[in-house]
């Protein structure tokens, strides 16, 4: 999802700063109310150039008028009172305002249905992996077994010269960008997605030092330099998915579960389920590595 150049207002007195934009809160797809409907209640108040996300709640938009005064109408009459013809919501409504800077723009990155269109050199997204019975009575296994907690997630490991990992998270969590350590594993990460989907951000960073992560196997790239300095992707993982993770895909790029409730899935509101469980399928190395991409690899340092 590409997010407008539009955002809420920092402080409590949003009519100081007028507008034809509006930061709308309390109404969007996640609640069922579409942008069409939003686009139609508002234009009884003047020409409406569009309406957005406001963020990747689902629950904000922002709502563009041609005209400054019909902004400003509409903001009269429907801020803070229940509005019948959106469910009889309470809408909370100001004056957007230009995003300030580049990394806000960079808050969301549109989200790929398939690996051919995400474009990652050795990523692979296999649909319905699975069936559906299998995808039941894995998770029937994994739960008649001991979860191990973390701090937010649980997980399970099996094995030792060959190492899988049952990841278990909680709606709302996610993990934090990382490659998978180039000296522990070889080269194919292999991740089942089950019971619920999620989306999964990648980043290439371009240039940045190494840091080890403190209770973890894996390395975090650090950059000193900006923040923005990656190229950004996401692909969207489906229950039942299976990803492949290869090459380029697994030596030089970060993955990353970014920590939402909703995931925004071409312009679809979709909401994580009560758990997503993961299977992730690793091979011990016992070698230090030779990849081609010596700047993210540890065996190289
Ligand atoms: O949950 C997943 O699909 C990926 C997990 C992962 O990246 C990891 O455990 O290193
Ligand atoms: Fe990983």
């Amino acid at each position: 999802m590409d997010l407008p150049r539009f955002a809420r207002p920092r402080g409590e007195n949003g009519s100081s700063s007028s507008s034809p934009n509006l930061y709308v809160a309390n109404c969007g797809p996640a609640v069922g109310i579409s942008h069409r409907t939003v686009a139609a209640v508002f234009g009884d108040f003047g020409d409406v150039k569009g309406v957005h996300a406001a963020d990747e709640t689902g629950t904000r938009v922002i709502v563009c008028f041609s005209e400054e005064s019909s902004a400003r109408a509409a903001l009269e009459a429907l801020h803070g009172r229940p509005c019948p013809l959106l469910g009889g919501r309470t809408l909370h409504i100001r004056y957007s305002i230009i995003r300030p800077s580049i990394s806000q723009l960079n808050d969301s990155v549109s989200v790929s249905l398939s690996a051919s269109e995400l474009n990652i050199p050795g990523l692979y997204l296999l649909h319905d992996f699975v069936t559906a019975k299998e995808e039941e009575e894995l998770l029937l296994e994994v739960d008649a077994r001991p979860w191990n907690n973390l701090a937010k997630r649980r997980v399970q490991h099996y094995g030792y010269e060959f190492c899988y990992q049952v990841n278990e998270y909680p709606p709302g969590v996610g993990l934090s960008p990382h490659i998978d350590t180039h000296s522990a594993f070889e080269g194919l990460i292999f991740s089942l997605s089950l019971a619920g989907p999620c989306i999964m951000e990648f980043r290439r960073y371009t240039e940045g030092t190494w840091h080890k992560c403190p209770s973890s196997i894996d390395l975090k790239m650090e950059n000193s330099v900006n923040d923005s300095n990656y190229l950004r992707r996401a692909i969207y993982l489906p229950p039942r998915s299976m990803l492949l993770l290869s090459g380029e895909a697994r030596y030089a790029w970060h993955h990353y579960i970014p920590h939402h409730k909703i995931d925004m899935v071409k312009d679809s509101a979709i909401r994580r389920g009560p758990r997503r469980v993961s299977f992730t399928f690793r091979k011990v190395r016992t070698d230090p590595c030779r990849c081609k991409f010596p700047h993210y690899c540890d065996s190289h340092r």
